[in-house]
Parts: C-alpha cells; structure tokens; sequence
C-alpha cells in the first residue's frame, strides 16, 4: 500500500479520513499483526487492501497488480488470490445453504479447480480441521468456531496467496480464540500464504506476527518485526499500548496511562495527530507532521525516535 487515503462521506458533514496517508508492505510469506484502539482504521485499511472500498488516492498493488474496487470491474484470476475473514463468520455464510454447497460455489468461482469437486471440498475442510460429514450440515449446526473454520475453508477454495482477517477471533470464545488464530497462522505455513491478522488482543498479536504495525488516528505509526516492537517499541504510542498487556478491561480499551479520548478522525489534531496525548511531545509535535524515521525492518513516524538509544534495550538473544 502506497499513501493510501480512504474517506467516508457523510451528508451535511465534514468526510471521516479514516485512513490518511498509510504506507504497508506484506511481504511474502509472512505474518503481519496490524494492532490499534478502536476506531484507528483497521477494518478500513483491511478492506481497502482487498478493494472492498474505494480510496480516495494512493496505490493498493498485489504481486504486481493494482488491487482496483470490486464491483467497478470484474475481478482478474489474480486478485482472487488475495482472500479476507471477517469477525462474524454468521454474517458471512449462507444460512440456507448447506456447507459443501457453499464451498463448491467458492471453489467454481475461483476457476483454479476443474478436477473432482467433491474432492477438493474434503480436502478443504480437512485443512481447517474439520470432518468431511461437514459438508452435509448447515452454519447454524456449528458452534462460532467451527463456523470461523467454513469460513476460513471458504477463503482457501481461491488458492489465496494472501488472506486478510479482520478480527477473526473477537466474536468467539476464549478457547476458540487461540485455536482459530493458531489455524491461520499453521496455514499461513503450510501453504506459504502471507497473512495479515487484524485484533484488538495484542497478546494473541504478539505472538503470532512476524511484523507487527500499530495505527493510530488512520496512519500506522510504527511497524517492525513482533519482537524488537515489544521490547524497544520506537514511538511512544506502542510504548502505551504494548505497557497496557495484560490488562483487565473490555478489548479495545485505551491504555489507562493515555489521558484524553482518541480524536474524531474528521478533525485531527495538528501536527502529529498523537500529540495531544503523547506524553513526551515537544513543541514541534503540535505544528509538523512526523516524518518516517527509520532503522532496518522498521519504521516510526515520530519527532523524537532516535533508533540508538531505543534499541539498546533490545535484549542480546543467547543461543
Ligand atoms: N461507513 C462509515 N461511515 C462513516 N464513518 C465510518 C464508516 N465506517 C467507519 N467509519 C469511521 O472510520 C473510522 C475508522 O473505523 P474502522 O472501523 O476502520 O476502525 P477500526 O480500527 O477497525 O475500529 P474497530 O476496531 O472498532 O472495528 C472510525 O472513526 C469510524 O467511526
């Protein structure tokens, strides 16, 4: 993603820049976390790399291709390989129609199957740990997490080379959680799919990205492979946010040490839109906004990294 813009209209009043200006490299093969509270952009930055919302500029490209908004042309064998989950497996499948049906329709509109059906339904389903007798039953018969399975069954009929999930694990309870998240990321292996895995629980984040970026007020404003991030974090909003874990709360509360509310997305703050809440922000912070600040595999954007004195603490691996 390059400088990627996405507004949301709204009549008689100013548009919601929901995601404002985001640079966002997936590489191959890997395991991306994209962390921040509620209401930061994620879920519209997810469906902006999928082309499930328009932008209003910037470059989304897939292996090559401009990942262009569904719906304004039909969609190039190509792009069907980049496949989303959403939070709400229910809302997501048929009611209606039984599991193999629906798997079916997905493997046929993916065009990458004319062998045996049938066949690839079970071999589906077996990827996500589900039994072939599956096929014969209808979502409702299956319990949150099984039904995040189909869903994740679903995406994979494409062949995908990339799956974006948005929360996947929020709506379901604390067992299925870890199991569904350690699906995706066994998956991501097994079929060297890249994966980006979107939640509100850095916990869970934390231990199953390779990089992780951290949004704030619709820019990511750090991202760095998952362990350098938690142990010298470079801007002080991941410092606040990877300091809050664990804490006791509703998931997608503010760290208790940030004082103030997140601002309204149609009227940020100035400058660096974290200032009015940073608590080491400096009179610059509050006129210019901050530009990349790099170090190798990681980016901040903020006046005050300086990669020397942060990565000190990074603890030195023993073998
Ligand atoms: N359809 C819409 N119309 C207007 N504003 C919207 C719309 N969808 C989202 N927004 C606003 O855009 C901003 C970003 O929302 P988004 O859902 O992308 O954030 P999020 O980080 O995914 O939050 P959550 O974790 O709660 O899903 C919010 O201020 C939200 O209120």
């Amino acid at each position: 993603m390059r400088d990627v813009v996405v507004d949301y209209k709204r009549a008689g009043q100013p548009p919601v820049r929901a995601v404002a200006g985001v640079d966002l490299d997936v590489p191959e093969g890997t395991v991306v976390g994209l962390v921040g509270e509620t209401g930061c952009g994620k879920s519209t930055l997810a469906r902006a790399m999928v082309g499930l919302v328009p932008l209003a500029s910037g470059t989304v490209t897939f292996d090559g291709a401009e990942v262009a908004p569904i719906g304004r042309r039909s969609r190039s064998p190509e792009l069907r390989r980049l496949q989303m989950v959403f939070q709400d497996p229910a809302s997501s499948l048929n009611p209606r129609r039984k599991v193999g049906v629906q798997l079916q329709t997905a493997v046929d509109l993916s065009g990458s199957d004319r062998g045996d059906r049938g066949a690839r339904v079970r071999e589906l389903l077996d990827l996500v740990g589900l039994p072939a007798a599956a096929a014969e039953r209808f979502p409702h018969e299956f319990s949150g997490g099984q039904r995040q399975r189909i869903s994740i069954a679903r995406a994979l009929a494409a062949r995908p080379r990339l799956i974006v999930a948005d929360e996947p694990i929020a709506a379901l309870d604390a067992s299925a959680q870890a199991q569904i998240a350690n699906l995706l990321v066994e998956l991501s292996r097994e079929l060297s799919l890249s994966l980006v895995f979107i939640s509100h629980d850095l916990s869970i984040v934390r231990q199953v990205a390779d990089v992780t970026a951290v949004m704030y007020l619709g820019k990511v404003v750090e991202s760095a492979p998952t362990r350098p991030l938690w142990e010298a974090p470079g801007h002080p909003y991941t410092r606040a946010l990877t300091g809050a874990v664990p804490r006791v709360g509703r998931p997608g509360d503010l760290p208790a040490e940030l004082p103030g509310d997140v601002p309204d997305p149609a009227q940020p703050p100035s400058g660096c839109r974290f200032h009015p809440r940073c608590p080491v922000a400096v009179e610059r912070c509050r006129t210019e906004d901050p530009v990349a600040v790099t170090a190798p595999g990681r980016v901040s954007y903020c006046w005050l990294t300086d990669w020397s004195t942060t990565t000190e603490r990074i603890p030195v691996e023993r073998p």
